[in-house]
């Protein structure tokens, strides 16, 4: 029987709209609405597009999303500069630098200066820590990575709350965007995890011995439909671009859609799986962002 497909659209749609809600009572209540600032550095044309999808749909979201679009020749000097004014702007809650950044800026000494309390995408060192260091149960306040805490998501609405404990989870990749993230996730929510990446051996015999299966590679559909265990849940966070024979292109995964559909019990569709639920996370740190941020001094300022 062909899997079923996990719609991370339609839990896209029903994560934002659950947003909108709380972020319209947040703006009610403190006469300021929730607020993103998106800083992207270069014109790579992919970034950019994936950048304004996560302005348009914070604005749909009743959250003011703002896109900083800084020349490519900016030095790690400027982009700080510019950090640390957000960091004291009270009507800003959210902060996200989009990554790569160029070869030339020092992206470790950025994502550090960004205010960890508006660190929405989890990738300050503090909440790295705070995230490592969690047991079962996670911080209320705590912003985490949003890749990771959207397959997570998935994968709970797929198996339920208490469905994935004692699975055997693999996740290939080990990137601190992706796949050092997911693993604690996925240990937190009583799985067995192994982290693959490119040294590691027989790649396809590990994943032939995973009940979840998380593929964070960057390969176009490297995973082949003999390497999923049958009745395995496939999380596909690959995005790539290949080109198609017409001269256009499309989106792929890092896994071989079609052949895995006839194996596993449920994966997730490139586009409309994991893209998708991402951004919705990011809207999602951006509220927790901004009424933690009451919860400290009493009113939307952060200082
Ligand atoms: N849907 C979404 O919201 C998002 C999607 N992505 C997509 O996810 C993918 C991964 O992103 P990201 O984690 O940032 O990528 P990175 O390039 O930072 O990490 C890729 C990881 O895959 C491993 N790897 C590479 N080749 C192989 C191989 N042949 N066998 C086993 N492991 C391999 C690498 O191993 P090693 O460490 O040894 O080099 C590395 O750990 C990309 O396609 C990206 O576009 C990313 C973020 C968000
Ligand atoms: N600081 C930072 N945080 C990130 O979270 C971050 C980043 N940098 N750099 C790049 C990656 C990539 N990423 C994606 C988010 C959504 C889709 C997405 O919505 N994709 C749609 C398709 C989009 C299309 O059609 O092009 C989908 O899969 O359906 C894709 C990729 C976030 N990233």
């Amino acid at each position: 029987m062909a899997a079923r497909i996990i719609d991370g659209k339609a839990e896209a749609a029903r994560l934002r709209a659950a947003v909108r809600d709380e972020a319209a009572a947040f703006t009610t209540r403190h006469g300021l609405a929730p607020g993103l600032r998106v800083i992207i550095v270069g014109d790579d044309p992919a970034s950019r597009a994936y950048v304004r999808t996560k302005t348009r749909m914070a604005a749909e979201a009743g959250i003011a999303g703002e896109l900083i679009e800084l020349p490519e020749t900016s030095t790690t000097v400027e982009l700080l500069s510019r950090i640390e004014r957000l960091n004291d702007d009270p009507a800003t809650h959210g902060i996200l630098v989009q990554l790569p950044l160029p070869a030339h800026m020092d992206a470790e000494a950025v994502l550090r200066a960004i205010d960890p309390g508006k660190d929405v995408d989890g990738f300050h060192p503090l909440n790295v820590g705070r995230l490592f260091s969690a047991g079962r149960s996670l911080p209320e306040d705590l912003l985490v990575p949003c890749t990771p805490w959207g397959c997570l998501h998935l994968l709970r609405t797929t198996l339920g709350s208490d469905g994935l404990a004692g699975c055997h989870a693999v996740v290939i990749g080990r990137s601190n965007i992706v796949g050092k993230p997911m693993a604690a996730l996925l240990l937190g929510a009583d799985c067995t995890v192994t982290v693959a990446h490119s040294r590691t051996r027989d790649l396809p015999e590990l994943c032939r011995r995973a009940d979840i299966l998380v593929a964070a590679i960057g390969r176009a559909e490297m995973v082949r439909g003999d390497w999923i265990k049958p009745g395995a849940v496939v999380i596909d966070v690959g995005i790539n671009r290949v080109a198609t024979g017409d001269g256009g292109s499309r989106l792929v995964g890092d896994v071989a859609f079609a052949e895995a559909i006839r194996v596993a019990d449920a994966i997730t569709p490139v586009p409309g799986g994991v893209g998708p639920v991402t951004v919705a996370c990011l809207l999602r740190n951006t509220l927790i962002a901004a009424q933690a941020s009451t919860r400290r001094t009493g009113s939307p300022a952060p200082r």
